[in-house]
């Protein structure tokens, strides 16, 4: 079968198809403003009204801020220097009217900024999940499903925190900010000169973290994707790992990938930190600065208390929002890592292309003809060479040949998985190169030898041979495949939940839906794997009882594994190196003593034909 191919470097405009870097490496642009410009036009821009509503209640929450900073003057002048009793009364009135306002705000903007963020991430999902959809079986061979798994929903919440961190850093902090500013400058604009000269200072310190943090996060994305893919595994490798007893294996990995995480989550959380030891110390240093002048022009005279306490009031609460913003960039660049193993899997250019307009594949009879078809999965390392057969249509033609000779890359082509290199696939008279994938995928019905079953029911998992199918025409396709008797027998019947047979369907039975599946496509090419999983005799009889049903009159191609198929197939071709080395009927090939009757000895064990 397939081989994982080792990812390929990653490169700026992936080509079609080809995957991405391994989510352990990837390479970030050298600004992350491109990335932030995109999120804003693709994203940003679908929600920009609910963006514009939460902005204007940010402003509300900056200006009631600002608004309770410039109350302290009143506070101290009026009721302690002035020993005004009216004062009392309206003051805590507007202390509270501002608060309740603020915390309204607050909640408003909260509850619309998260409304928003989810919805940016079921958005990006799917798109993620309609750009996998859109490629070609290749790109799925050259990246593990617990990478695609990773990025996918670390990306997809990686994008949401982009945006929502400039929401709220531009929004809320700037708005917030730049009010208490206006407070401080108005009370005092020369002590606020002390105070705002050190900001700048604390913005170049923290530069120099942001690219630690680049630095770490990959390791914490490649360790996320290790654990998803270990638990995976083990899952679905369960009972190989208990019959080898790999748990201590499994859990090696388990466990070094865990730390993996653990260890970049702990180096993050050290470097975004960083900046807070220094904002604290420039922010005392400011107070202290402050206290200094103002309480010396206080006590000179000139100021009055009021000013002094609503200036420190503006200036401590303007410190929360300035020290968040000092460590926007460090947070932004650690989301944006994921932002990017995201988009790098969105950006890669559909792998199937399709063009409308193409004509649809017209069977007649179902006459499949390989006209010197060469074929490699990478340059130069041809799988096929200039490999000719037919498959008459309504008979059956066996495949055989040693393993890797490229039996089930013939399949694969049928069906347009890959696009040929040279010469040409042509079903009855049609280059399938020149018709719609759609209607050459329709005409073909597919049986692997891993018969996989989707989540849902069993009578679901036959339905999803044809959408729409009837109840009634679920169950004959299942009597057709010999599946009824044994799916009546579930105590739900039909709707049995795949899942709540766990392990309990045995591989003829899976086998058995799988072919059902097929027959209800009723598609007039069959492509079957077969399957090499040993059946015990009773059950291979059912299995081959449901394929005779579903052959029958169709043209079929099999990857021939069983004694049964060989004899009785129309034709046989014999793969080797990829071409076809014999073809011919089982007793013609055999009397020809070649290369086929020395293949059917070794595999049949059969002392006659081997001596
Ligand atoms: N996705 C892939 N990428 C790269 N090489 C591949 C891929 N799939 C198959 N190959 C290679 O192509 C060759 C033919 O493979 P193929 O699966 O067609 O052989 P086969 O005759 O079906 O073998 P088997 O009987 O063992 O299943 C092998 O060398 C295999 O390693």
């Amino acid at each position: 079968m397939h081989a994982t191919s080792p990812t390929p470097p990653q490169s700026a405009n992936p080509a079609p198809g080809k995957p991405v870097a391994n989510a352990g490496k990837p390479k970030l642009d050298a600004s992350s403003w491109p990335l932030i410009r995109r999120l804003l036009l693709d994203q940003g821009r679908q929600h920009v009204r609910g963006y514009l509503v939460a902005l204007a209640l940010m402003g509300v929450v900056a200006a009631m801020t600002a608004l309770a900073a410039w109350l302290m003057r009143d506070v101290i002048n009026r009721i302690f220097v002035e020993a005004n009793y009216a004062a009392i009364w309206w003051l805590s009135g507007a202390v509270i009217v501002i608060f309740v306002v603020k915390g309204f705000a607050s909640w408003g903007h909260a509850v619309m900024l998260a409304h928003i963020g989810n919805r940016i991430i079921a958005e990006t999902q799917t798109r993620a999940f309609d750009r996998l959809l859109s490629q070609g079986v290749g790109f799925f061979a050259d990246l593990t499903s617990g990478e695609l798994v990773g990025r996918i929903q670390k990306g997809a919440t990686s994008t949401r925190d982009v945006l929502n961190l400039l929401a709220t850093s531009i929004g809320r902090d700037t708005l917030t900010l730049v009010a208490l500013i206006v407070v401080m400058v108005v009370q005092d604009p020369a002590m606020s000169l002390i105070a705002l000269v050190l900001m700048p200072i604390a913005a170049f310190v923290v530069k120099g973290f942001v690219k630690r943090v680049k630095k770490v996060v990959p390791r914490e994305i490649a360790g996320t994707v290790g654990v998803v893919s270990a638990l995976q595994e083990t899952v679905q490798g369960i009972r190989v790992v208990k019959s080898f007893r790999l748990e201590p294996l499994m859990r090696q990995r388990m466990v070094h990938h865990v730390h993996e995480v653990e260890e970049a989550a702990n180096r993050i959380a050290n470097v975004a930190s960083r900046p807070v030891p220094l904002s604290d110390t420039l922010g005392g240093i400011a107070v202290a600065l402050v206290i200094m002048y103002a309480g010396h022009s206080v006590i000179k005279g000139g100021q009055t208390p009021g000013e002094f306490f609503s200036f420190i009031t503006a200036l401590l609460l303007a410190y929360e929002p300035a020290r968040r913003l000092a460590k926007l960039n460090v947070d932004l660049s650690a989301a944006l890592v994921g932002t990017k193993l995201l988009f790098d899997i969105i950006d890669v250019a559909p792998g199937e292309s399709d063009p409308p307009g193409r004509p649809a594949l017209e069977v007649k009879g179902g006459r499949i003809e390989f006209d010197n078809v060469t074929f490699g999965y990478r340059p130069d390392e041809p799988v096929l060479r200039g490999l000719s057969m037919v498959a008459e249509p309504g008979r059956t033609t066996a495949l055989v040949g040693p393993s890797g000779s490229g039996k089930t890359t013939i399949v694969n082509l049928v069906q347009r998985f890959w696009p040929v290199d040279a010469g040409r696939i042509v079903i009855d008279g049609q280059d399938i190169a020149a018709v719609s994938l759609g209607s050459l995928r329709d005409a073909c019905a597919f049986v692997s030898q891993d018969t996989f079953l989707f989540a849902g029911t069993v009578g679901e998992n036959i339905a999803f041979g044809r959408r729409g199918a009837s109840q009634a025409e679920i169950e004959a396709a299942a009597k057709a495949a010999h599946a009824h008797d044994f799916i009546t027998g579930f105590p739900k019947g039909y709707d049995t939940q795949v899942g709540e047979l766990g392990t309990q369907l045995s591989g003829g039975q899976r086998q058995r839906i799988a072919i059902a599946r097929a027959i209800l496509k009723d598609a007039p090419i069959i492509l079957l794997d077969e399957a090499t999983a040993a059946l015990d005799s009773e059950s291979e009889r059912e299995v081959q009882r449901a394929l005779e049903g579903l052959m029958r009159g169709r043209t079929t191609l099999v990857i021939a594994h069983r004694l049964q198929t060989i004899v009785s197939a129309d034709r046989i071709c014999v793969v080797e190196a990829g071409r076809v080395a014999e073809a011919g009927r089982h007793a013609e090939l055999l009397a020809a003593k070649g290369k086929y009757a020395h293949l059917y000895a070794i595999q049949f064990r059969d002392p006659q034909t081997l001596s």
